[in-house]
């Protein structure tokens, strides 16, 4: 199922052959991972910013770049959330955008799947698979809640146990309408010459006959026929990423992604991830290597461990400053706690039961506050921890931090001890803020054997070691799929 990742002969401490480290970087989103208050920050939306990360990521031969997503802007109290910086552009166009500034690199978008079309992203996909030869992945995304979905045209949202079931309905469909075309489907007008190439991006006119066919499908959620008009991408299908956690997540990953996006960065919590996940791929059929396993991680480097330790502290400090402390207690009390100091003790009013939303748009809400509450209290208590202290503890994301050997030498005992096949890479400024990562840590990798020196293959499935998936090798979705039998040997307008 899966092209041996780029070779080295360099061997693990167990004797196994040394497994090559995947990384991507990831961009920030809006929230507060970067500190946006820092003068080294840029915009979180000039293009200038996407293109600074993703030149040094492809410079430092790194798999992919990678933009998550959000389709509402996020409301505490009433009130837009301003403590971090508002508003973001569309994935899509910034992905093809970045396809003309680089060259090698992949290219990984988010896209909700209970929002959107199947049709519309199979197309926006197969856009930028061929527009960035081969660079092209998308992570699916479930978030199903009512807030966002009020924003789209059917007040689009799900009830939480279906959105599952519709994102593989979609993906199913999508892939149908991605092998709807056969890979030498179109006939190069130029030399006019069936030389049996992938000929997606010959200046093609004229369609094989049989070389597209037509779908129809009638699911529970979706019910489309007809013609699918973009031609089939140099991967066959873009690389597929997942994100969710859930037992039903991680069986939806096992089934059709080839890629985990997880939280899972700590090594002991991290390997038992990575053996849960990889053990339901067997179900399915799939081998271990086709699905590789990344968790978000943050590094924070230093001449000594010290320095690091103290540097680090000082950026969870930056990223949590007292209003956003009170605003985080907020959201778990579910009432205003302006009146207390966030470098004093705990609120010792109770949580409103009534108003636990009172954040909304991408964030977690606690469904019993009671003994999160009690459990911080103590917790606070233990440490004489002061609210901003409490807070900074709760959502630290953990991550590396050391000198850059101590760093490399950690982030490749998780991959080669299979607690990750690699990791996503965020910085805590943007957009400059993985360059001391790419600059010190990356070179330390390469020389231990465990990441590429050189991009071997062009596509982001050659970097991954993904096989290229063949026309209807994959199942079709279900429901009444109409076998694509009629063909289509129009000329293509
Ligand atoms: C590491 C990680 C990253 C995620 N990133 C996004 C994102 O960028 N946009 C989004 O709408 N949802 C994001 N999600 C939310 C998931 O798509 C999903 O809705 C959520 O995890 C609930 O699904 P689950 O119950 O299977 O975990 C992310 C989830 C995880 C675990």
């Amino acid at each position: 199922m899966t092209h041996p990742t780029p070779a080295s002969t360099a061997r693990s401490r167990d004797g196994r052959p040394r497994k090559q480290i995947h990384l991507g970087a990831h961009f920030p989103g809006v929230n507060n991972t970067t500190v946006w208050s820092d003068p080294a920050s840029r915009s979180q939306i000039e293009f200038s910013s996407f293109e600074h990360l993703a030149r040094r990521a492809e410079e430092a031969k790194l798999d992919f770049f990678f933009l998550a997503e959000g389709l509402r802007l996020r409301e505490h109290k009433g009130q837009i959330h301003d403590l971090d910086v508002v508003g973001r552009p569309d994935t899509l166009p910034v992905l093809a955008a970045l396809a003309a500034v680089t060259d090698r690199l992949g290219l990984a978008g988010t896209v909700n799947t209970t929002f959107n079309e199947p049709y519309e992203l199979a197309r926006q996909f197969a856009s930028l698979d061929i527009l960035s030869g081969g660079r092209a992945a998308w992570n699916l995304v479930t978030s199903p809640d009512a807030f966002t979905g009020a924003n789209f045209r059917r007040g689009g949202f799900l009830p939480y146990e279906e959105r599952y079931e519709r994102a593989g309905e979609l993906v199913a469909l999508a892939r149908q309408l991605w092998d709807s075309w056969d890979d030498d489907a179109v006939i190069d007008l130029v030399d006019g010459q069936d030389d049996g190439t992938v000929d997606v991006l010959a200046p093609g006119g004229l369609v094989r006959p049989g070389g597209v066919r037509p779908f129809a499908h009638r699911g529970k959620h979706f019910d489309v026929s007809g013609q699918f008009e973009t031609p089939r991408g140099p991967q066959g299908h873009p690389v597929l990423f997942q994100a969710g956690d859930s037992v039903d997540g991680r069986d939806f990953a096992a089934a059709t992604a080839d890629v985990v996006f997880s939280a899972h960065s700590a090594f002991e919590d991290g390997q038992a991830f990575y053996a849960d996940v990889k053990s339901r791929l067997a179900a399915h059929g799939r081998d271990r290597d086709s699905l590789k396993i990344l968790p978000a991680t943050v590094v924070v480097l230093g001449d000594t461990a010290d320095e690091a330790a103290e540097r680090a502290r000082e950026i969870r400090l930056q990223q949590v400053p007292g209003r956003t402390a009170i605003a985080f207690l907020e959201q778990v009390w579910g009432r205003d706690l302006t009146a207390y100091d966030p470098e004093g003790p705990l609120p010792d009013v109770e949580p409103d039961l009534e108003h636990l939303s009172i954040t909304r748009g991408r964030v977690r809400h606690v469904k019993d506050p009671g003994p999160v509450v009690r459990a911080w209290r103590e917790k606070a208590a233990a440490n004489g921890w002061s609210i901003r202290d409490l807070v900074i503890d709760v959502t630290s994301r953990g991550g590396f931090v050391g000198t850059a050997q101590q760093v490399a030498d950690d982030i490749d005992r998780h991959v080669q001890e299979d607690a990750s096949d690699g990791f996503i890479l965020v910085p805590h400024l943007t957009p400059a803020g993985l360059d001391d990562v790419f600059d010190q840590v990356v070179p330390l990798l390469q020389e231990r054997g465990s990441f590429r020196t050189e991009y071997t293959g062009t596509t982001l499935r050659d970097h991954l070691g993904l096989s290229r998936p063949e026309v209807g090798a994959v199942p079709a979705p279900v429901g009444d799929t109409v076998a694509a039998g009629a063909s289509s040997s129009a000329r293509l307008s």
